[in-house]
C-alpha cells in the first residue's frame, strides 16, 4: 500500500463509528496513490500539511485552531489600515461600515468607537493582504481545493457591551448567508488580533455541528436589541458541548460554514478586533434560495444593495456574490 494509502489509513481508524460511510469507502479506495481521497474523506483534502491528528479534529469537529499563523507585523498592519478607516482618511469602494445597534443612534461616538464592523473590505489593499497570505492560502486549499475564492471579508471591532447585550452574536450557521454550494467546499479562516477570551466575547462553537443540515435562522428575541442580519439559529439544541476558543493574536481558526457559532457579550472595556475571510472553491455554483429558509436573508441582503448601491430588481442574490468574491488562486470556473 502506498504512503499516502496508509496514512489514509491511521486517519479513518481514528475517526468516530459515527463515520461509517466514510470507513465503508476507504474500502473501495484502497489503492489510491495520490494525496487525494474526495471519497473517503468528506471535509478535508490530504495535501500533506494537515497532520493526521488536524483532519481527524477538521472531520469530526468542523474547525481546526492553528496557533501563530500571522506576524504580529501583519496584524499591526491591518490594525492600523483600520484607524485609517474610521477616521476617514481611506473611502474603501464597497465597504459598509457598521455601528453597534445601541449606539446607531448616538451623537456623542465618533471614530473606531462608533464601528463595531467593516463589511466588505475587499477593495482595500492593505487589509485584503490578510486574504492572500500564503500561510493562511496552504490551509485553506486543504478545505476548498486548488481554485479558490475569497467570496467575504470582515474585520469584526466588538465593542464594550453597553448594558445592552448587543455585543453578543448569536448562534449560527454561516451558510445561511451564502447562495453558493457545495458547504464542504466552503470555510472560514479568523484570525485573532489581538488576546480573545471569554470576557471579551471569543468565539463559541458547537463541535460537529458541521455534520447537521443547515438550520431555520431568524432575529433572536433580545430585549435590549438585536444587530441588523445577526439572524441564529431557531432551535439549537442547549445541551450540546460547547467550546470556547480563547486565542493569541496572531492564532486562526478555519472552521466549515454549517458549524454552530457565535460570540458572547464584551464585558472588558476595550474592542475586541478579529479579521476573517470566507473562502470557497473557485468551482462551487450559485443555487436560487427562493423558497427555502434562506429566503429572509437573501430579501435583506437584496434591499441592502439596493439602497446602498442602487442594485435594481434584477440583482439577484447570487449576483451580490458574484460582484464581491475575488480569485485569490487557481481558476474561476463557475463562481
Ligand atoms: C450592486 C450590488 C452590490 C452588492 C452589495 C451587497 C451588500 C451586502 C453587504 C452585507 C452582507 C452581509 C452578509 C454577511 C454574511 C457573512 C456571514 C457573517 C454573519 C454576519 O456578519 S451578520 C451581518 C452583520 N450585519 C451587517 O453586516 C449589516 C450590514 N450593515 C448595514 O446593513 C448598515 O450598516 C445598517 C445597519 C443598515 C446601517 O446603515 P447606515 O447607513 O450605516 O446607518 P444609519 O446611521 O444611516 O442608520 C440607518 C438606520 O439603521 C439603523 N441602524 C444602524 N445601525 C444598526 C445596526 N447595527 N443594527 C440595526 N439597525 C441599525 C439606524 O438606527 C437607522 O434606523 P432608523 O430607524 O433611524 O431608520
Ligand atoms: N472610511 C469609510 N469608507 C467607506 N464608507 C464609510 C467610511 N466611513 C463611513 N462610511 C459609511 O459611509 C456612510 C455614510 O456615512 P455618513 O456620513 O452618513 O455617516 P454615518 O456613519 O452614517 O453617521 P450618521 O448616522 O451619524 O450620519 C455610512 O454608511 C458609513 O457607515
Ligand atoms: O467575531 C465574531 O464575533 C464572530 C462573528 C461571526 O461569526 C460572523 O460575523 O459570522
Ligand atoms: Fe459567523
Ligand atoms: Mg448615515
Amino acid at each position: 500500500m502506498s504512503r499516502a494509502a496508509d496514512r489514509l489509513k491511521v486517519v479513518l481508524n481514528h475517526l468516530d463509528r459515527s463515520h461509517d460511510a466514510v470507513r465503508a469507502s476507504f474500502t473501495s479506495a484502497q489503492n489510491v496513490s495520490y494525496h487525494h481521497h474526495p471519497q473517503s474523506l468528506q471535509y478535508t483534502f490530504d495535501t500533506d500539511v494537515l497532520t493526521q491528528e488536524q483532519i481527524i479534529a477538521y472531520e469530526e469537529n468542523g474547525f481546526i485552531l492553528i496557533r501563530n499563523l500571522v506576524s504580529e507585523e501583519d496584524i499591526d498592519r491591518f490594525k492600523n489600515e483600520f484607524e485609517r478607516i474610521c477616521k476617514r482618511e481611506v473611502k474603501v469602494p464597497g465597504l459598509t461600515v457598521m455601528k453597534d445597534v445601541s449606539i446607531a443612534k448616538s451623537e456623542f461616538v465618533e471614530g473606531e468607537k462608533a464601528v463595531t464592523k467593516l463589511q466588505d473590505y475587499q477593495e482595500d489593499p492593505e487589509l485584503f493582504r490578510y486574504c492572500v497570505l500564503p500561510q493562511i492560502l496552504k490551509y485553506v486549499e486543504c478545505f476548498t481545493g486548488p481554485n479558490i475564492m475569497a467570496m467575504h471579508t470582515m474585520l469584526i471591532n466588538k465593542p464594550p457591551d453597553t448594558g445592552k447585550k448587543t455585543s453578543r452574536h448569536p448562534m449560527h450557521q454561516d451558510l445561511h448567508y451564502f447562495p453558493f454550494r457545495p458547504a464542504d467546499r466552503i470555510v472560514c479562516s479568523w484570525t485573532a488580533m489581538e488576546k480573545v477570551h471569554r470576557e471579551n466575547g471569543c468565539l463559541v462553537v458547537l463541535p460537529g455541528s458541521h455534520r447537521g443540515s443547515l438550520q431555520e435562522h431568524d432575529y433572536p428575541e433580545w430585549e435590549g436589541g438585536v444587530n441588523k442580519m445577526y439572524h441564529g439559529v431557531r432551535n439549537y439544541d442547549p445541551n450540546h458541548p460547547r467550546v470556547h476558543l480563547e486565542m493569541e493574536k496572531g492564532d486562526t481558526v478555519f472552521f466549515h460554514p454549517l458549524l454552530i457559532h457565535g460570540s458572547g457579550m464584551n464585558q472588558t472595556n476595550g474592542f475586541r478586533k478579529a479579521i476573517s475571510c470566507h473562502y470557497a472553491s473557485g468551482d462551487c455554483y450559485y443555487i436560487d434560495v427562493n423558497g427555502t429558509t434562506q429566503e429572509n436573508i437573501s430579501n435583506e441582503v437584496k434591499d441592502l444593495a439596493s439602497r446602498k448601491f442602487g442594485a435594481d430588481d434584477s440583482v439577484t442574490f447570487a449576483d451580490t456574490w458574484a460582484i464581491r468574491g475575488r480569485l485569490v488562486q487557481g481558476d474561476r470556473i463557475s463562481m
